[in-house]
């Protein structure tokens, strides 16, 4: 249960869109939030709901729907996971957001924390964590590190492409994860980079390549 592969066709046309050689940053930035937007949509399908009775246009009383429980931050991994966020809050406008500082060292691959912020009561809330990339895993384990030691119990993970190593790593750590994902890719290159991936996200998100 821990990998949920999103099949959905405009899933698998826009994330084919976001592999090309020479795409602008205006189309890899607007598709990351379409596919962030569609990703929340998969992994929100399971939220509680409650009954309340409202007085409705023609002055009945009727049940409606409401979702119930627990509240939503989302947590974007800066900088790439910045590019999936307006995207997410087009469907929850009212999310609490989280925001984790995390660069990956490019030598030894390992994270770098450089900054935190989170909504309070993070108890009382389930966190949608938002990166484009899982390589290494080593960026999404330390961030759900963070999240656990600040109360969080409920996590979803939502990621553009990952990689095979990096979903081991994660739910080898935290097992009660769940990642919604566009793409189970093949492997990492020497550089640690997904195959066959995006490239350097980031990058090409906020066009500093
Ligand atoms: O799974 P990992 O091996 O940890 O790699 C994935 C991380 O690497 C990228 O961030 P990067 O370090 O390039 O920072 P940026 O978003 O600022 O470009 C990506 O956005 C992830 O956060
Ligand atoms: O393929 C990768 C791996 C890490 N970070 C990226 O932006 N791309
Ligand atoms: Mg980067």
């Amino acid at each position: 249960m821990g990998l949920h592969v999103i099949q959905h066709p405009l899933v698998q046309h826009k994330l084919g869109l976001m592999r090309a050689e020479h795409i602008s940053t205006k189309s890899f930035r607007e598709l990351a939030n379409e596919l962030g937007n569609l990703l929340t949509y998969e992994a929100t399908q399971d939220l509680a709901l409650e009954v309340e009775t409202i007085t409705s246009w023609s002055g009945d009383s009727i049940d409606v729907a409401r979702l119930k429980g627990k509240k939503i931050t989302a947590v974007p991994i800066l900088r790439a996971g910045i590019g999936m966020l307006d995207g997410m809050l087009r469907l929850i406008p009212s999310a609490k957001v989280s925001v984790v500082g995390l660069y990956r060292d490019e030598e030894t691959l390992e994270p770098v924390s450089y900054f935190e912020k989170f909504a309070g009561r993070l108890d009382e809330r389930i966190a949608l964590v938002l990166d484009p990339m899982l390589a290494t895993g080593g960026s999404m384990v330390a961030t759900l590190d963070l999240l656990k030691k600040h109360g969080c119990s409920q996590i979803k993970i939502l990621v553009l492409v990952a990689a095979p190593e990096g979903v081991k790593k994660v739910l080898d750590a935290h097992p009660d994860a769940e990642i919604y994902t566009a793409s189970l890719d093949d492997c990492l290159n020497e550089q640690g980079y997904i195959l066959p991936g995006l490239g350097d996200a980031g990058d090409k998100i906020f066009g500093t390549r």
